[in-house]
């Protein structure tokens, strides 16, 4: 089950941000996707996730065109963790997880037996079961996100897109994030995130591609891709903040 984006374009009404992107998600692959603010890597996740039509170009499905699959078929191939910042359930952790379901048993049904173990198998994956009944606007940050990863893995999907999501997590909330997406991987999921710092890429990532102007400029292994040379032209370093990178 790939997901490809051919020749990816995009404006918002004047602004062209996208021109002309190929990238390709692969099961059992972590893909970091790096680029300085408003480069586009939201816009990028959300074509990828059909959320927004490309003026140009097109995402494929495992060689479908996005734009041909049914929205609920869709649930069930690729999932969206969300920025920790972005949709403040009032719910509870085990409600939470179970709106993964969606998908699968409509907005009017109740839950199945189906539906209630695939929440269950999630949480315990995430080791949430102690949380389960907790609100989730009353969880730390890092317990947040795993509700999230919990929300998307009961939705059955083999591909999850990460928008930022090391952001707002401790040290030791990001190692887990990263040996977490690693097994995800390893689990047979296809993962794509985004984030400001090479070195999760590095640390995390299969694959990583470099968006600039509104391209991908480098797309292959973290050794290969983020050299000095490129981290420098891609945040825009001078030499004084380029001596920074070979201080670390
Ligand atoms: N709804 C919108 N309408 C108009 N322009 C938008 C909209 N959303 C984003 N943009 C613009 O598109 C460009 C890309 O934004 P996007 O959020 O995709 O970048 P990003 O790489 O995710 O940025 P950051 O790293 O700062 O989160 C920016 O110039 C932004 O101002």
């Amino acid at each position: 089950m790939t997901l490809r984006a051919h020749d990816l374009r995009f404006a918002y009404r004047a602004r062209t941000v996208l021109q002309g992107v190929n990238l390709t998600v692969r099961p059992g692959e972590v893909l970091a996707l790096l680029g300085g603010n408003g480069a586009g890597k939201s816009t990028l996740l959300r074509l990828l996730l059909g959320l927004l039509r490309p003026t140009g170009g097109e995402v494929r499905l495992h060689e479908r065109p996005l734009s041909a699959w049914p929205r609920r078929a869709l649930a069930r191939e690729l999932a969206y963790v969300p920025q920790l910042h972005q949709a403040p359930f009032p719910y509870r952790v085990r409600e939470v997880v179970l709106l993964g379901r969606l998908p699968s048993h409509g907005l009017l049904a109740a839950p199945s037996r189906a539906d209630l173990h695939a929440a269950d198998v999630a949480l315990a994956e995430l080791e949430l079961t102690a949380l389960a009944e907790r609100r989730y606007t009353e969880l730390s940050g890092g317990e947040r996100q795993r509700v999230l990863i919990a929300r998307a893995l009961a939705q059955g999907a083999r591909l999850l897109v990460f928008d930022e999501p090391s952001n707002g997590l401790d040290y030791g909330g990001q190692l887990r994030l990263l040996a977490r997406m690693r097994r995800l991987a390893q689990a047979g999921h296809g993962v794509l995130f985004t984030t400001h710092h090479p070195d999760h890429a590095r640390q995390a990532a299969d694959r990583v591609a470099l968006l600039a102007d509104g391209r991908i400029d480098a797309d292959g292994a973290p050794a290969e891709v983020l050299t000095e040379a490129a981290v420098a032209r891609l945040y825009g370093l001078n030499e004084d903040e380029q001596r920074l990178l070979s201080a670390r």
